[in-house]
């Protein structure tokens, strides 16, 4: 009897089975379902039995982690959003695209992207992002080595000195799995320059065992995403009725008291959450003279700020609340201000309006710009893309969005002409002539 043991593939976080028909759960918030053709196989849980002569048996082993192997590049999808997700490994170049792997805008901060999708709805969501997505049609996931092994280059290439690892993206970071690993793969390769390692996150997917396991890996600060504390408006914000505010609160006093630096990122909505606003940045200041934090950031020899207030903007493909009023940021200024003052008289120093320079944010070497704005390249389309109309093409080590385009699938694999409409942070947009 030969046997193949599914648990030990890392990426196999769970393994089911109906009849003949393997459902895989990859990476925890993917599945792939794979129909297995041999009759001399047994299936139970992670084990499948082989009732075959060793070398026919070793054939339907290598049978079955082929079929496996193409079900996962060909028809992964996600549980929480529910579309097609296109697993990225080698050789598609992790920069190009702001919907996975890597971002540098010449700074010495790298915006580090596993993979896209959210698990909420929220009603302004600058992304579009979540299950009710009305532009996204693919989500993307980066392989954990491969997402390393680019990273270390880039930090590299910045010089790795005071390097900050940015885990931020189109969707819920903290969904990434394995987070941890990933996490402690930055830690490592950052800590030999005095670098650190942050995340931007809704808080929902977090408990106490992943923020200890997060702490542990050396995580330096959590960005969380609070911009209501009633329980009504909380939950009309982020577009679904199981969010729940308490909940995330209680993670945000968890962390507070934790080695990871707390910082609280409430959105203001003109006309839609100014109250509650307000009252997350109460809130936030209470927390921070309740529980002290003494965690230094090695890049500015200071304690990170405890607010990082942000005001709602409407973007292209994102999403905009009927009700909301358009500011712009000097009005925004203008109130933080006035809250600032406020607390001022009652002897509280906050800090409301925070720059780049507060984080230990500078000017660092840029990656060099491969193609020109308005400039012709051939490129090869390799993937369908993010939203309609796109595909995704390679050229000189970028992923190119080639946008504009009506007939997605057929023109997977070919090389097409492209213009290049956008190069900024090599960020690459172009269109297909
Ligand atoms: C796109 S989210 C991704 C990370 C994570 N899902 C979260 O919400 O924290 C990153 C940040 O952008 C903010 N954001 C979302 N939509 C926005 C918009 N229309 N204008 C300004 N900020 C926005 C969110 O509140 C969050 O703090
Ligand atoms: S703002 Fe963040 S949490 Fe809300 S839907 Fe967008 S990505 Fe998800």
């Amino acid at each position: 009897m030969t046997y193949l043991d599914l648990s030990q593939y890392r990426m196999i976080t769970d393994v089911k089975n109906k009849d003949n028909t393997l459902i895989l759960e990859i990476n925890k918030i993917y599945g792939v379902e794979v129909e297995i053709p041999y009759e001399e196989v047994e299936i139970n849980d992670s084990i499948i039995k082989i009732n075959a002569h060793p070398k026919r048996a070793e054939n339907i082993k290598i049978g079955i982690l082929n079929l496996i192997s193409y079900s996962i590049a060909n028809n992964l999808k996600s549980k929480i959003t529910k579309r097609k997700t296109v697993y990225i490994n080698e050789p598609i170049p992790l920069i190009g695209h702001t919907a996975f792997g890597l971002i540098e805008r010449g700074r010495n901060i790298i915006q580090v992207r596993g993979h896209c999708g959210c698990n909420l709805n929220c009603i302004f969501c600058s992304v579009d992002e979540g299950e009710y997505s009305k532009t996204r049609k693919n989500d993307y996931y980066v392989d954990l080595e491969y997402l390393v092994e680019n990273y270390k280059k880039m930090a590299d290439f910045k010089g790795n000195k005071f390097i900050e690892a940015h885990l931020d993206g189109q969707g819920e970071p903290a969904l990434y799995y394995p987070l941890v690993d990933l996490v402690q793969e930055l830690v490592e390769i950052n800590k030999k320059g005095n670098g650190i390692v942050s995340m931007q996150t809704n808080g929902t997917v977090l408990d106490y065992k992943l923020i200890d396991e997060l702490e542990e890996a050396g995580l330096h600060r959590i960005n969380l995403s609070i911009n209501a504390l009633d329980e009504k408006v909380a939950k009309m914000l982020s577009g679904r009725r199981d969010y729940n505010i308490e909940k995330i609160l209680d993670i945000a006093e968890y962390i507070k008291n934790s080695k990871i630096h707390l910082l609280i990122a409430p959105l203001l909505l003109p006309n839609i959450n100014d109250e509650e606003f307000k009252k997350v940045i109460d809130y936030a200041v209470d927390l921070d003279l309740r529980v002290k934090q003494n965690i230094i950031n090695p890049l500015t020899g200071k304690r990170d700020p405890i607010l990082g207030c942000q005001l709602c903007r409407v973007y292209q493909l994102g999403r905009k609340p009927k009700k909301m009023k358009v500011w712009d940021f000097e009005k925004f200024y203008d109130l933080l201000r006035r809250y600032e003052l406020e607390y001022k008289k009652k002897g509280i120093d906050v800090k409301l309006i925070t720059s780049p320079k507060d984080f230990g944010t500078h000017r660092r070497k840029r990656l060099p710009y491969p193609f020109k704005v308005g400039e012709v390249i051939k490129a090869k389309v390799v993937l369908d893309g993010r939203v309609k109309g796109e595909v995704l093409g390679v050229a000189k080590d970028r992923v190119i969005q080639i946008i504009n385009c009506n007939n997605e699938q057929n023109l997977i694999g070919k090389t097409v002409k492209v213009r290049i409409l956008r190069n900024k942070d090599n960020i690459i947009v172009g269109e297909s002539i």
